[in-house]
């Protein structure tokens, strides 16, 4: 098999398996199957799946991601990610006696054709894994589905909708369960495009937790982490590929987001020349100092007050949607839902409010039809709320 790993000095070019005869860099005694993507070190299958298992146990040790007795439910979308991680939590926690209690929480958005495919998967993953699964819908929490919302308020902002919903769908997953410890599939690719992107957008706020491997978002109680922070994507699916994981590898149906889908094109086209920079992107974020954030609030202020004011809700010209913090204070519940807000209106509310408005003039103008509408799409995307 030719596997087609970018040279990692100058252009891009297909590099073979190692050849038969070459010995292993890592056990020095079996035969060389796998060049690593990470560092392009030729070792066998066995110690591949050594080093990279043992890598993301010093990874979860090294930031004291868990604690005896903490259960903790793996997102688990049926994806290569999620289904490694799902399956890697599981050997760690009985291999070095995390003492963990694990259970899969999934997020039905309601996009047919796709998640309800990759759910089949979770829920084979269930019984392959032996863990308990939970699964949480859009439509049971907001009554709308991915496929309405993206036919009532068009493509361009679904990762927006969808990104805001699944935060607090896996949020009242958890809670629902009595947990308060998600851990998603993220990986090491996704941070570093995360890094490029606040650093282009010049999101600041963002960029400085862009690199941390647990979150909490203020009024949530469920908290974060990413165990996969330094794992390369390709190596997951290696990983996956070798170890015969049953997941499912089909690209959600709608486009991702524009600006993400560049600087991802971006990462691909630097990881081509030299691989470590998606590890040296992200020690470049967590390593950068940003000026007090007393400063830069003024800044803000100043900014705002000279130029247009971002509302609550703003559509940037690259179609994603921001969300702006009205300047509620920690502890708050939303006014509309009762659930946790930092904001008077929680941001999922506000969405809801916007495509609500959007579903009403429709009605208006006439027209009933949501789903597969192209026509009602199209006009949709050039409204703003
Ligand atoms: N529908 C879902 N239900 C539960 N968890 C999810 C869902 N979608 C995403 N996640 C979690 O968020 C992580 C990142 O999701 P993203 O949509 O960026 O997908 P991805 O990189 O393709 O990951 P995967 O291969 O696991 O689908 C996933 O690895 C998973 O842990």
């Amino acid at each position: 098999m030719t596997i087609t790993t970018p040279s990692p000095y100058g252009q891009s070019q297909a590099e073979t398996k190692p050849k038969l005869s070459q010995l292993c860099e890592h056990c020095h005694s079996r035969k060389a199957q796998i060049k690593r993507p990470k560092n392009l070190q030729k070792i066998c299958k066995e110690c591949f799946y050594e080093v990279f298992e043992t890598e993301i146990h010093n990874t979860i040790t090294n930031a004291n991601l868990f604690h005896p007795g903490e259960k903790v439910a793996v997102g688990a979308s049926g994806g290569k990610d999620s289904t490694v991680l799902a399956y890697i939590m599981k050997l760690l926690n009985e291999r070095y006696n995390y003492g963990l209690e694990i259970v899969l929480l999934s997020i039905d958005e309601g996009i047919i054709g796709y998640r309800d495919d990759s759910l089949a998967t979770v829920k084979r993953n269930q019984v392959q894994y032996d863990l308990p699964l939970e699964i949480v819908s859009y439509r049971d929490l907001y009554d709308w589905t991915m496929d309405e919302i993206v036919a009532c308020a068009g493509i361009r902002n679904s990762c927006t909708y969808c990104g805001v919903f699944r935060r607090q769908a896996l949020d009242r997953g958890a809670m629902k369960l009595g947990i308060s410890h998600v851990v998603t599939g993220h990986n090491a690719d996704d941070m570093a495009e995360t890094v490029l992107m606040n650093l282009l957008r010049g999101d600041v706020a963002r960029l400085e937790k862009s690199t941390a491997i647990m979150t909490e978002s203020k009024g949530s109680p469920v908290k974060r982490s990413k165990p996969f922070k330094y794992s390369y994507q390709k190596e997951i699916v290696l990983y996956a590929h070798y170890k015969k994981l049953d997941y499912f590898s089909t690209e959600c149906s709608y486009a991702p987001e524009a600006f993400r889908g560049t600087a991802r094109e971006l990462m691909k086209n630097l990881e081509a020349i030299r691989p470590s920079c998606i590890l040296d992107i992200i020690h470049s974020g967590e390593n950068l100092v940003l000026k007090p954030k007393k400063q830069r609030t003024q800044f803000r202020k100043n900014a705002k007050a000279g130029s247009k004011v971002p509302t609550e809700m703003e559509v940037r010209s690259d179609g994603s949607v921001s969300l702006t913090s009205a300047g509620f204070v920690d502890g708050n519940t939303c006014e509309k839902c009762g659930y946790l807000s930092s904001n008077k209106i929680c941001k999922a509310c506000m969405l809801l409010e916007g495509l609500e408005a959007n579903r009403a003039k429709l009605r208006l103008e006439g027209d009933q039809s949501f789903v597969g509408a192209a026509k009602l799409t199209r006009t949709l995307e050039n409204l703003s709320f």
